[in-house]
């Protein structure tokens, strides 16, 4: 190389590096004082670009929900989190904001999940609204009561599988034993073959356990997208081979089976004396020939799985910890209960239904209370309007319009743990939903929103709300527990991956007693 070309280069190199920083300067000034979102409070340093959120989202294990609820306590009700993204915590706007359904989801958020063909992650109001229609029937409070004999006969799994465990002496992984419930519950519901995991000696303890361990890709994946798609280059053998423990080929395996099961749909395949959820939206006349690709089956296959049933899990394992550790709150429980079983004339070996339970004032208030402190979809859930402002006013009376595109978000969290509406929000109280007024009843149950609220929010809850009630009612009428090994750390939410996660990944263990 010349002289001449060697001086080239590094002015090329020189103006490229200027231009670069001129660049990054200009879009700093820019966002911090002529952005549209700039009179909404917040620190600079989360303000000029995603850095900080990517720190506390990424490289901080899914803590940025604790600095999030740092600048609420500094700045106020609403903040500015990223440079395009605003946070808003005052529950007199969950309406305006998950009960619009002209509201878009924000599609820099929900890429994380790394799939963008099903009901959950579609973007567009419209395209959400045609995709969850065939569906919503399947979910329905009626329907989901027809099958209630299918859910307890997986009821019935668990309850052998304890009572085996019990009479073996040994302590038992709940946390992982009601995945395995709720996964048998939600295939045996959608899915043309049903998983049974509960048939497993170990809870499948390596896929559930790795299925933890890898859920921080979420945050990972909605900061560079291409996190997932690279992961599922890897060939399943290499897997395998450098996976001695063989948890994180179990996760690839699951995949490959719901690969399979929606090819089983795309061939029509049926096996069960039910409609069955998966078959009937590709047969449905309700979408388009567009709809009923192999991409498409298996996104919603995929979601379906992955929403049933980790929510379902960790409230049940949270509903357990808080209740053996509370022995007023658990006897109040089983006195309850066993009323309940007398008055049906229910036999020590037969099983509790919805009827015989769902009017127990007591069990009912320990679901909520469970659903309320451990809030398993934890992260923030944000919308946005593509063409029209969305307007907000504070208490104190400032409206700030937030222009068309801007991601508008609010976290179920900070209702739930709101100490003014749930005083002491981390204590364990089910009383608190039987002794307050009425007025005050009415202020809680506006901020209680465990399933979401609006067009979005959860179709699964009705089918929730029944595993949570089965599970519940028979596993501490028929047993008495006492934990194992399990502190509160093991429940209590630390990281937010989308669903809570505590900060130890061991999971709730029990011993059943004699
Ligand atoms: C305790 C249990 C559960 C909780 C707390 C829960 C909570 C939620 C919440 C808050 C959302 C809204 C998310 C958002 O706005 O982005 C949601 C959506 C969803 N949930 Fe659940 N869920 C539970 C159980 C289930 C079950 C059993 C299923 C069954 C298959 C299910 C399937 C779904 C689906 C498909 C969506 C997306 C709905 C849509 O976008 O139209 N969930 N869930």
């Amino acid at each position: 190389m010349t002289l001449l070309e060697n001086i080239n280069l590094l002015c090329t190199l020189g103006l490229l590096s200027t231009g670069i920083v001129l660049y990054a300067v200009f879009l700093v000034i820019y966002r911090l004082f002529f952005h549209p979102l700039s009179d909404v409070p917040g620190p600079w340093y989360a303000a000029i670009s995603t850095f900080y959120e990517f720190w506390w989202d990424c490289l901080e294990s899914g803590r940025y929900w604790t600095k999030i609820r740092e600048m609420h306590q500094k700045y106020g009700p609403i903040i500015r989190i990223n440079p395009r993204e605003v946070h808003i915590n005052d529950v007199a706007f969950t309406n305006n904001l998950w009960s619009n359904s002209k509201l878009d989801k924000d599609p820099l958020f929900y890429r994380g999940f790394g799939i963008n063909k099903a009901a959950f992650t579609s973007v567009s109001a419209d395209v959400h609204s045609m995709r969850r229609r065939p569906m919503a029937y399947f979910f329905s409070k009626a329907n989901v009561a027809k099958l209630e004999p299918r859910i307890l006969k997986w009821v019935q799994h668990l309850c052998d599988r304890i009572e085996q465990l019990k009479a073996e002496h040994r302590p038992i992984d709940v946390s992982n034993a009601y995945r395995c419930f709720a996964t048998d519950v939600v295939t045996d519901y959608a899915f043309p073959n049903t998983r049974e995991f509960l048939l497993d000696p170990d809870f499948r303890a390596g896929f559930n356990n790795m299925i933890r361990d890898t859920s921080a890709f979420i945050n990972w994946n909605r900061h560079f997208p291409f996190v997932y798609p690279l992961v599922r280059l890897v060939p399943r053998d290499w897997i395998a081979y450098f996976n001695k423990y063989g948890g994180l080929t179990a996760v690839v395996d699951n995949q490959l089976e719901v690969k399979a099961q929606a090819r089983a749909v795309l061939n029509s395949e049926k096996s069960k004396d039910i409609p069955v959820i998966l078959n009937e939206i590709f047969e449905s006349d309700a979408l388009p020939p567009s709809e009923k690709t192999f991409d498409r089956i298996f996104s919603e296959a995929y979601v379906v799985i992955q929403a049933g049933t980790e929510t379902t899990g960790s409230t049940l394992a949270v509903l357990t910890y808080y209740l053996i550790s509370n022995p007023s709150t658990y006897e109040e429980l089983k006195v309850e209960l066993n009323k309940a079983a007398k008055a049906a004339g229910s036999a020590p070996g037969s099983l509790l239904t919805c009827q015989m339970v769902e009017p127990l004032p007591f069990l009912q208030a320990t679901i909520k209370e469970a659903l309320r402190i451990g809030t398993s979809v934890f992260g923030r859930l944000p919308r946005r309007n593509p063409i029209a402002a969305i307007t907000y006013t504070a208490p104190s009376g400032k409206t700030y319009v937030l222009p068309p595109g801007t991601s508008v978000s609010m976290s179920l969290t900070d209702l739930h743990w709101n100490k003014d509406i749930f005083p002491n929000p981390l204590e364990f109280n089910p009383s608190r939903w039987l002794e307050a007024t009425p007025e005050k009843l009415r202020v809680m149950e506006k901020a209680f929103m465990p399933f979401g609220r609006g067009v979005r929010q959860c179709i699964g809850l009705e089918l929730a709300k029944q595993e949570l009630l089965l599970v519940a009612a028979n596993l501490f009428w028929k047993f008495d527990f006492e934990l194992w090994n399990t502190t509160i750390e093991d429940v209590t939410p630390y990281h937010d991956f989308f669903a809570s996660w505590p900060a130890n990944n061991k999971g709730v263990w029990v011993k059943a007693k004699n």
